[in-house]
């Protein structure tokens, strides 16, 4: 098989099963709850690690920010035969209630992004994996980590001038929070027939930075740091409960 012409991977350095951070250095900061791994490929907004965590194999690629970027990412990993993909990302809470570290689980996301409308009419769902949900919520109870399960929303575009009437309209109709590629790649999942879920760390207070516009990033980096450990671990330990589970007794 040839490398693929992005992610720059062929089936053999993946896995079947495939964690997706947005940032290229989150793909390192996962490699420190690894037991071993090594880089694969680095190109563009694609940083690939393989490794394994306990016995269980695993790659990390990134899918950098957007749909776009997202989907080619994804595409790619399926053509080199991965089969379950958890994306660990952050996001922008639409709601009060949830604090800057907490983890929000999208069981579906509102699809206000382009790149899905690419492949499919608007009224097609973008839904998780049930399998992956039932793993990650399952697991997070046992870690005792406080999440949110519900209905995210994903968009193209940071900076519009209407994002604060879009985040108020949101919250309105009881969404979590936003990212930018949740939806994209739920549709495409379920589009290519792959197992599909995310974690989202929340990075922003939705009263302090949303509707009074100010933004605390910097002043919160401890919490949403702590989110992120969280998120990993959730993460790699839903996938060895998965991972277990499929193994032959
Ligand atoms: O931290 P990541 O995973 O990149 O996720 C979020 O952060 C980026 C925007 O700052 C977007 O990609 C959004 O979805
Ligand atoms: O507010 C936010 C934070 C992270 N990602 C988003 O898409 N929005």
């Amino acid at each position: 098989m040839m490398k693929q012409p992005h992610i720059l991977c062929t089936e053999e350095d993946i896995d079947k099963m495939v964690l997706l951070p947005g940032d290229p250095e989150r793909v390192l900061r996962v490699a420190g709850f690894l037991d071993s791994w090594e880089e694969i490929a680095y190109n563009r907004e694609f940083r690939t690690i393989k490794g394994t965590y306990k016995d269980m194999p695993i790659t990390v690629t990134s899918t950098g920010i957007g749909g776009a970027s997202a989907t080619i990412a994804l595409e790619e990993l399926v053509a080199c035969g991965a089969k379950y993909f958890i994306r660990i990302g952050s996001a922008g809470a639409c709601q009060a209630y949830i604090d800057i570290g907490d983890l929000i689980i999208p069981t579906a996301a509102v699809r206000e992004d382009g790149a899905s409308r690419m492949y499919v009419k608007e009224n097609y769902p973008a839904v998780a994996s049930y399998d992956l949900i039932r793993a990650i919520d399952d697991t997070s109870k046992e870690l005792g980590y406080r999440t949110y399960l519900g209905i995210a929303r994903s968009h193209d575009s940071f900076y519009i001038d209407d994002e604060l009437e879009r985040m108020t309209y949101w919250n309105s109709k009881k969404v979590l929070g936003s990212d930018m590629e949740t939806a994209t790649l739920y549709t495409l999942g379920n589009l290519r027939e792959v197992h599909v879920a995310s974690i989202l760390n929340n990075v922003v207070r939705y009263e302090a930075d949303v509707k009074d516009g100010i933004n605390d990033y910097v002043d919160d980096g401890d919490l949403a740091a702590e989110g992120e450990k969280k998120e990993i671990i959730l993460a790699l330990e839903a996938f060895y409960r998965l991972y277990e589970s499929m193994m032959p007794i």
